[in-house]
């Protein structure tokens, strides 16, 4: 049973081409981004025995002696810190994490001790990538949208990231895992264990996305909110981190290139006489803002990270 506000989509009629079991998943779905930005879909092509075994594996590597992980750090000079990184502990929130870009790329690192890692996050990687050419299209059609037109914008998947997280149980100094944000990109998959800790805000309240084995999460980022013009909504989410015991996940970001023009489509705008909500924006300068603002950050706070700087409403 799901007892949680976030709809749970099967995304089975997409797979074996069930018109009628296809029109009704899209109106939750379509429902569910209108109103939360997040969801979660069971039937959706990425093997459970993969997911079980990634969660195993990232559990079992985070178990060894920071001075065994830290030997997997990112390598000097690379552009993005592919490898395992962690935040400052004590601060107002902390996880630890092993990031990677596509499979094959050079800036890869993989933990010497845990071979088995590279080649199971990369069929996760894979997975995930093709779940998200799926995804991408059937919002294209819950958006109506021309045939394609997601797909085409976003073409380039070499920006895509997954990064297996894990957050200690919480202390009397510090319950925050992930500090409240939008995630960056289009769509973003989170695998969760059964422990739970990941909430949305919604009408200015936090509600729990409660873990349900087979299923992945679906999070709207911050570029579809800007496609369409606030449509979809990219909402705000933190992890909580639990009492007595530690958690582990997987975050996939289906992403976009960094010299993407970003703005919001003619369909959300001209098409319905609607005025723009954001000016248009090189999807690198919202990233840099974002770091500039994640860095000044020191304490637990709601704000927005980067995208108020392009809003035309605000
Ligand atoms: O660990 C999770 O459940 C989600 C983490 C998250 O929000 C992120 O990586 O952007
Ligand atoms: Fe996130």
């Amino acid at each position: 049973m799901n007892n949680s506000a976030i709809s749970i989509v099967d995304l089975s009629p997409f797979l074996l081409r069930d018109e009628d079991g296809k029109r009704k998943e899209r109106e939750v779905i379509n429902e569910a981004c209108s109103r939360y930005g997040f969801f979660q879909i069971v039937n959706h092509g990425v093997p459970l025995d993969l997911m079980s075994r990634a969660l195993k594996l990232s559990k079992s590597f985070f178990e060894c002696p920071v001075e065994e992980k830290i030997k997997g750090s990112p390598l000097p000079g690379a552009p993005f810190p592919a490898g395992y990184n962690r935040k400052p502990n004590p601060s107002y929130e902390f996880s630890e994490y092993l990031v990677m870009l596509q499979p094959g790329s050079t800036f890869n690192v993989f933990p010497a001790k845990h071979p088995q890692l590279r080649e199971v996050m990369g069929d996760l990687f894979n997975g995930f990538s093709k779940t998200g050419a799926i995804l991408e299209s059937i919002l294209n059609e819950s958006l109506g949208l021309p045939p394609s037109t997601l797909a085409e914008f976003n073409n380039d998947r070499n920006s895509d990231v997954l990064t297996a997280l894990h957050y200690l149980p919480a202390t009397e100094t510090g319950k925050i895992g992930v500090n409240s944000h939008k995630d960056v990109g289009c769509i973003t998959f989170v695998l969760q264990d059964e422990v739970g800790g990941l909430e949305v805000q919604n009408d200015g309240k936090w509600i729990p996305v409660t873990p349900k084995e087979g299923a992945l999460v679906v999070n709207i980022g911050i570029v579809l909110q800007v496609l369409t013009n606030n449509k979809y909504k990219s909402p705000n989410h933190r992890v909580v981190r639990p009492n007595g015991r530690s958690r582990n996940s997987f975050s996939f970001f289906y992403n976009v290139s960094a010299g993407k023009w970003i703005e919001p489509l003619p369909h959300f705008t001209k098409q319905i006489a609607e005025k723009p909500n954001y000016k248009g924006f090189f999807y690198k300068d919202y990233l840099q803002k974002r770091n500039e603002n994640k860095l000044k950050r020191t304490c637990e706070l709601e704000e927005d990270l980067g995208l108020s700087h392009f809003s035309l409403t605000l």
